[in-house]
């Protein structure tokens, strides 16, 4: 242990020169109880060897091929080194004002690291040209952007308009109907897709569009017409969701009965299989159920069954069920929009901070959705209180945040993007400057004795990370475990994460914090070290002297080093 302790002083004192000299002797920590656990026993060998420059040949153009970072982090890591990277994750909702080749790319470029497509909207068609037009760009241009598939869910909502928005006007009458028109909509007529609708509503309802940004009453029922008078005008986009509200509270017997995952949805989520999407959102989860159905069903249908399941929270069940629900799915989503419709507005910031700190403790990835930039569909620049809503998600640490109608029918999806960027590193680089770190307990998680091996592994890395204020720490990582659990401690340094498969790296995506790399590992930790090293220095993404500190979950390894 004195041993270790001088070691580490030692360490911290190369940091004042920046270059090492090839006397420096790493320290590897081995758990002393992991002979009991199954993994494999480590073999801990001294890796001083591996410094010697002189002895290692440089990266060979094979080599320098066969590592694979998104093109943007490279960039920025050569341009400003390690602090600066961003740590929160970015998605955008693609729509007509993003779809193509030229604006995904723009978006790519922007920071992008997850396109979202919601199966509401447009045809399997369009979808799958999407998918393709994201992996060609991933493929020609070094992106790493993944695909999340978000489904439909079987709530109310208003049909196509036959128009892109309409107008609602105080005092308008208009009808809400469950008729199917063939032709054109009659005039201020609004089509429902719950055959349901005209026999559960009563008169003197209230019916709120989108959660209430336009609002009607319900004045008279003529067989499959409802006629509504609008008491809050506003605009109304196709396939807005409906909800209606008697005596001041929302009534939801019928949603309850609706199934979470429509015949629809499961249409949609064989495309998703099919087309190999990383993760699929589930609207209007209910319970832990649905999710486990739909896992076991991805599972049984898709070979490596890759595919994570993201819980959305946006209904009163949800909230209800919130812990069985966040344990069972792969990540969570706040969604704020129709949240906002079944629970009061003012309950939702803490509805937000509730879901985001619970997932932390369970270890999934959580997303912070809708209006953080709404005016900016519009307007080229976001609010005051826009960029205040987007900093809070940033200092809550949640995994990501997302861009809807911004991104997908907005006048200024790069410009959108841009502020939640500069937003997001403006924040995480107060934090760190000020030094909040904040004092969330994080409870133990694992459940067999080797992950809780590696779960103590992580939590002491990240805590020596920041109190030896490393620059990085290299993670590598076969299934990506290990990688989340590092993030879940949000250390303040960058974690390099090196994992075998393409589908996990770009899984990673979604994580806080992590730099996903697709690199072949061996089960010697030394050569995975030596080759990390020669090729990320040989792309300039890291300089002799960076101090790292570098886990392994094959080997269960925790070591310090200076990059030689
Ligand atoms: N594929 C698409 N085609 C056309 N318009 C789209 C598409 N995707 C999104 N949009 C537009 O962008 C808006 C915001 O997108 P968003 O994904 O938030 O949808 P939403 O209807 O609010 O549903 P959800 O509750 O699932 O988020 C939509 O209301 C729609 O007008
Ligand atoms: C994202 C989403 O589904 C919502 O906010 O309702
Ligand atoms: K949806
Ligand atoms: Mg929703």
């Amino acid at each position: 242990m004195a041993h270790a302790i001088q070691s580490l002083l030692s360490l911290t004192n190369h940091r004042s020169h920046p270059k090492p000299t090839t006397t420096f002797s790493p320290i590897t920590l081995r758990p002393a109880s992991l002979s009991f656990s199954t993994r494999k026993k480590p073999h801990v060998r001294r890796i001083s060897a591996i410094f010697d420059l002189e002895n290692s040949s440089p990266p060979s153009p094979l080599e320098s091929i066969s590592i694979d970072v998104d093109a943007v982090t490279e960039a920025e890591l050569k341009e400003n080194g390690f602090r600066s990277t961003r740590r929160t994750k970015l998605i955008c909702t693609i729509g007509p004002a993003s779809c193509d080749f030229e604006q995904l790319e723009a978006l790519a470029m922007g920071g992008m690291n997850v396109a979202r497509i919601n199966m509401c909207h447009g045809t399997r068609e369009w979808h799958q040209a999407v998918i393709r037009r994201v992996r060609r760009l991933n493929q020609e241009k070094g992106y790493a952007v993944a695909i999340m598939m978000d489904t439909e869910g079987s709530e109310i909502h208003m049909g196509d308009l036959g128009a892109a928005s309409a107008k609602a006007e105080d005092g308008e009458i208009w009808t809400f109907s469950v008729r199917a028109f063939d032709s054109q909509l009659p005039d201020h007529t609004i089509n429902v897709n719950y055959e349901g609708f005209a026999e559960d509503v009563k008169v003197g309802d209230e019916l709120l569009v989108d959660g209430g940004m336009v609002r009607f009453e319900v004045i008279e029922k003529i067989g499959p017409d409802v006629k509504c008078r609008c008491t809050d005008p506003g605009l109304l986009l196709p396939r807005a969701n409906l909800t209606f509200w008697r005596g001041g509270s929302l009534v939801r017997e019928r949603n309850a009965m609706l199934p979470t995952i429509s015949s629809k949805d499961w249409l949609d989520i064989d495309f998703g299989i099919a087309e190999g999407v990383d993760f699929i959102s589930i609207s209007f989860v209910k319970s832990a159920e649905v999710i486990n159905h739909l896992k076991s069903y991805i599972a049984a249908r898709s070979r490596d069954s890759d595919i994570a399941v993201i819980a959305k929270i946006e209904s009163i069940d949800s909230l209800k069920n919130l812990d069985e629900i966040i344990r069972a799915c792969d990540g969570a989503m706040v969604a704020r929009g129709d949240l906002g419709a079944q629970i009061p507005l003012e309950q939702v910031p803490s509805a937000q901070q509730k879901v985001v700190q619970l997932c932390r403790q369970l270890n999934k990835p959580v997303i912070v959705a809708s209006q953080l930039l709404e005016s900016m569909i519009e307007y080229p620049t976001p609010t005051r209180a826009e960029v205040a809503d987007v900093s809070e998600a940033v200092r809550q640490r949640a995994d990501a945040l997302m861009l809807s109608g911004e991104s997908a029918m907005g006048q200024f999806p790069d410009k959108a993007l841009t502020v939640l960027r500069s937003v997001s590193l403006r924040i995480e680089r107060w934090w760190r400057e000020e030094k909040r770190h904040e004092a969330m307990r994080l409870p133990p998680i694992a459940s067999s004795f080797s992950d809780r091996i590696s779960e103590e592994i992580c939590n002491s890395a990240a805590k020596m990370a920041n109190n030896l204020e490393v620059d990085a720490v290299f993670v590598f990582t076969k299934d990506g475990y290990m990688a989340s659990l590092l993030s879940r401690c949000r250390p303040d340094c960058p974690i390099f994460a090196f994992t075998t498969t393409t589908s996990v790296r770009r899984r990673l995506n979604l994580q806080w914090g992590l730099i996903p790399f697709r690199l072949s590992l061996t089960d010697d930790m030394d050569s995975n070290l030596n080759r990390t090293f020669s090729l990320l220095k040989a792309r300039g993404m890291i300089q002799s002297g960076d101090l790292v500190i570098a886990l392994s979950d094959m080997l269960q390894s925790i070591q310090v080093m200076n990059v030689p």
